[in-house]
């Protein structure tokens, strides 16, 4: 019998990230991210077949994002590190006693070794010269080439608020941008010759997501009227609505040429794109709108009038990019595969249909046109781990097929299956079933259910496409091949299945509706065969280890040991991460109902055994949420048991984290279920 494979060689393909095209040279670049070790890949016109041009050795949890070509295509740059936390802390995940940084890095295709140049994040090289706009501390910076390969630095411009969204005008002589101030903000236009700076028709909305008309005389922008403070964690189904402006960039005047309609879509939903709104030829606009209950995408005239739907069906548009002429956009999308993504193009002004790229049963995402009109995007499939492709007659073809490990074990895992089960309140929710190979009849097999995170997530049929829920699905598969039946719920509130599925009603810290689902899926694995419902485990991150809590605590006599990877256990405290001034006095109805929806309201009811695992670095759910949770369960004699990683953030950096996290939940599933 084939020795089985661990959870090193499962989890331990590249994970490719960050795929950017440049203006010009055909040039296209990714990230690799092998076991830890992150570096940047890139193919161009001189060289079709992708190379790597960083030399990074370590698991040093430096992440590499931001990636951004010159105009010219011969120059890369990016950020290399993370932001800081509230306490101004840059992640640092190693401990490294010389500390970390957040800096922008500059590598040239021709060879020579990649260069670290400044501290800052959001580099933006000029639409024409060689200067890169960049931020730094929410400042805007400005660097310029100076003697040999050095470059000035030097900051742009002084305002209050905090600057974002930095955009080249066509002629590289003007930057726009947003200023955000807090309750508000606003788009500047700063004019480099005469030091100018202009606002765009300011008003007390909120600007943003500026994009400039392809002749550079104007500016679209996003108009979300003022809605108050949003706590998070709830539903938000309508709002007043938002609206597309168009200004003259000389003079700040603007007008509104689009606006959603009351209910459906009039709160805003925003895709994954470079630019929320694209420019396209013939000045036509186009962008993301939920008016159907999904969200698709639409044009309408740069002048206003009728916006026409581009992308009909039910499914949602995800991630967008477009054609270097303007005529075309590029997607992908779950219509006609709920739970796969496919890649489609569709002519801007919407006189055709849109036109699929490649055929099959892999998920595609983060898709973008090269500059001479070859497409790329990143995909995987059940056995397949995410990776870079270019498009050949209408198939994906690996663009780095060297970076696979030789251990990589595609040929033993299981393709999971598409299920759906209904709650007690009737709403209906998914999710992916995974059995053990070679699965006996009349066996009675160990049971855990995976819960995403989020909660604005869903899991997929194949390796997901964020590097999060990609670790996840190889936990999962990890389980099936060691002889437990995995379902990976898709829980109302997640995504991909429209906009009421979404934003379920009660769900998060107005109720915790969702929980129902995850009761619905016990009892659907216990009226399985070949489940044994006694041995049913819980397992999740962050809202997927808030669900395991409250399973543990809500319905002891369904779950017997859970795995509660930073979960949120007290929504009042998990929603101050995100609101640091929010007032639990302001409002004692809404309060009590965020904690009666909470594990620590019931956490008297908890027995089972448990393991708790947190980075100490955690800026989405607290180190304090497990401190007080362990405290209460080491109170009640409840076996629990810890992980802890000292300077980890939230979605765990190091590859090491990852490993270490899944190898205690393997041996303590094995102990206690
Ligand atoms: C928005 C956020 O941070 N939510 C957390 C509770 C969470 O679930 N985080 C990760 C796992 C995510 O997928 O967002």
């Amino acid at each position: 019998m084939a020795a089985q494979p661990t959870i090193r060689q499962i989890d331990g393909a590249p994970f490719a990230a960050t795929l950017v095209a440049a203006p010009a040279a055909n040039a296209v670049a990714f990230v690799l991210n092998a076991r830890g070790v992150r570096n940047i890949w890139v193919t161009d016109s001189t060289q079709p077949n992708a190379r790597q041009v960083t030399a990074f050795t370590q698991d040093d949890g430096q992440d590499l994002t931001s990636l951004a070509f010159s105009a010219d295509g011969r120059t890369l740059y990016f950020v290399r590190g993370g932001g800081p936390n509230r306490a101004g802390e840059t992640p640092n995940p190693t401990s490294d006693p010389a500390g970390a940084e957040e800096a922008i890095w500059r590598v040239r295709l021709d060879g020579t070794p990649a260069t670290r140049l400044m501290e800052g994040s959001s580099p933006t090289p000029s639409s024409r010269g060689t200067s890169v706009a960049f931020l730094r501390r929410g400042a805007i910076w400005m660097a310029s080439p100076s003697s040999g390969d050095s470059v000035r630095v030097s900051q742009l411009l002084r305002m209050r608020g905090s600057g974002g969204s930095l955009r080249w005008s066509p002629n590289g002589e003007q930057l726009a941008f947003v200023s955000n101030r807090g309750t508000h903000s606003f788009v500047g236009v700063y004019t480099l010759s005469s030091k100018a700076l202009r606002w765009m028709a300011p008003s007390t909305d909120t600007d943003n997501a500026p994009v400039w008309s392809r002749d550079g005389s104007r500016l679209a922008f996003l108009r979300v009227p003022y809605a108050g403070r949003r706590l998070g964690f709830r539903a938000t189904r309508s709002a007043q609505p938002w609206g597309i402006m168009v200004a003259n960039a000389a003079t700040g005047e603007a007008r509104e040429v689009f606006r959603a309609t009351a209910g459906r879509g009039s709160a805003y939903w925003a895709i994954v794109a470079d630019n929320q709104l694209q420019w396209m030829a013939g000045d036509r606009i186009v962008f993301p709108w939920e008016r159907t209950g999904w969200v698709h995408l639409y044009s309408v005239s740069a002048n206003g009038g009728a916006a026409k739907e581009l992308t009909p069906g039910n499914g949602e548009v995800e991630f967008v990019s477009t054609s270097p002429d303007g005529t075309r956009v590029l997607y992908n999308t779950n219509i006609g595969d709920i739970d796969r993504r496919h890649v489609m193009s569709v002519v801007a002004d919407g006189s055709a249909a849109p036109v699929p790229t490649a055929s099959g049963a892999h998920i595609a995402w983060s898709p973008v046109y090269s500059s001479q009109g070859s497409t790329y995007a990143l995909v995987s499939d059940a056995k397949q781990p995410a990776h870079a492709a270019v498009l050949q007659t209408s198939r994906w073809n690996m663009l780095a097929p060297e970076s696979m490990p030789a251990d990589f074990p595609a040929a033993s895992l299981v393709t999971p299956t598409a299920v759906s089960l209904r709650a007690a309140d009737g709403v209906t929710s998914y999710g992916q079933l995974f059995l053990p190979p070679n699965a006996q009849p009349g066996k009675k097999y160990p049971t855990v259910i995976f819960l995403h995170g989020g909660s604005r997530r869903q899991m997929l049929l194949g390796w997901n496409y964020g590097a999060y829920y990609h670790h996840a699905y190889a936990l999962n598969q990890a389980m099936a091949l060691r002889g437990y039946i995995v379902l990976s719920l898709n829980y109302r509130s997640g995504i991909g299945y429209g906009m009421e599925f979404r934003e379920a009603l009660r769900q998060g810290a107005t109720g915790g509706s969702e929980y129902g689902d995850v009761v619905a899926a016990a009892k659907w694995l216990g009226a399985r065969p070949d489940v044994d419902r006694t041995r049913i485990g819980l397992w999740g991150g962050s809202y997927g280890g808030y669900l395991t809590a409250m399973g543990l605590t809500r319905n002891p006599e369904l779950f017997k040991a859970g795995v509660d990877i930073h979960g949120v256990h007290d929504w009042n405290v998990g929603i101050q991460t995100f609101v640091p001034d929010y007032d639990v006095h302001a409002n004692r109805l809404a309060t009590r109902t965020a904690f009666l929806a909470s594990p620590m309201a019931q956490v008297k009811n908890w027995r089972a055994p448990v393991l708790l695992i947190h980075g100490d670095d955690d800026r989405n759910v607290r180190f304090v949420e497990t401190l007080t949770l362990i405290q209460q369960l080491r109170a009640q004699q409840v076996p629990v048991e810890q992980v802890v990683f000292p300077d980890e953030v939230h979605g765990f950096l190091r590859h090491e984290s990852w490993m270490r996290t899944f190898e205690a939940a393997i041996d303590f599933f094995g102990r206690k279920m």
